[in-house]
């Protein structure tokens, strides 16, 4: 039977990156992207900005809207100090179990809780099953239609506390035109444009980073 792309891309980290070594397999990922098969990993070019903000930020809890194949999973777990807590909702089981796979590979399984369903049913939940009380950063890279939905969600849920940092891809292209009003109409958010290009493409795309302002 055909093998998927999400299939092929782990068949590339398994080959090419070395086990336990993140930046490895965020390589052999951006490699097969660029040479083999485009894939909508946030990529080379806005995965720096995203680690920028990471560093910058230095979150003991995170939260990622969106696992995919766990390209930014890896990148932003890799830069985690220890004990912090990385969770990535992700409802597509076939995704969940390759991203499961190149987490592994990266020797990241401990940082990471990978969690099979949807934003809007696992959002509530997140203080009662995890005992998270609040994140210190939200990366948004899944459906884009879903990024203002799930961002009241989480407001309401009390999951953002003063200082808390959204990071939304794709704010260009494919584009999230209702979020981007919100965050940057909102009082309480205070919102910076991060302008690059859609991964592997000289496309424009960009981040938008929003502190909740409480
Ligand atoms: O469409 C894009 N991303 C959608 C990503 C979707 C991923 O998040 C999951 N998901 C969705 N709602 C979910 C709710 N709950 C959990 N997982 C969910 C989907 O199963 C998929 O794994 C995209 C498209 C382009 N592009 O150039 O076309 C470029 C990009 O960088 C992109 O991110
Ligand atoms: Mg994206």
């Amino acid at each position: 039977t055909q093998s998927t792309r999400p299939q092929r891309l782990l068949g590339a980290v398994q080959k090419n990156a070395t086990r336990g070594d993140p930046r490895s397999v965020v390589q052999a990922i951006d490699q097969f992207c660029r040479q083999k098969e485009w894939a909508m990993n946030v990529g080379d070019e806005k995965g720096c900005i995203l680690d920028s903000v990471v560093s910058e930020v230095n979150p003991a809890t995170v939260l990622e809207l969106g696992t995919y194949c766990g390209y930014s999973t890896v990148r932003i777990a890799s830069l985690l100090p220890p004990h912090a807590k990385l969770i990535t909702l992700e409802f597509n089981p076939d995704f969940a179990a390759i991203a499961r796979q190149v987490i592994a590979w990266a020797g990241l399984e401990d940082k990471v809780h990978l969690v099979e369903g949807a934003s809007g049913d696992w959002i509530p939940k997140m203080t009662e099953q995890f005992g998270v009380k609040t994140f210190d950063l939200v990366f948004l890279d899944h459906w884009k239609d879903r990024y203002l939905p799930d961002t009241m969600l989480m407001e309401e849920c009390g999951l953002l506390r003063k200082g808390s940092i959204l990071l939304a891809d794709n704010v260009i292209c494919p584009g999230t035109p209702d979020y981007l009003e919100y965050v940057r109409s909102s009082p309480r958010y205070e919102s910076q444009y991060f302008k690059s290009h859609l991964e592997y493409t000289k496309v424009e795309d960009g981040l938008e980073k929003s502190v909740f302002l409480g």
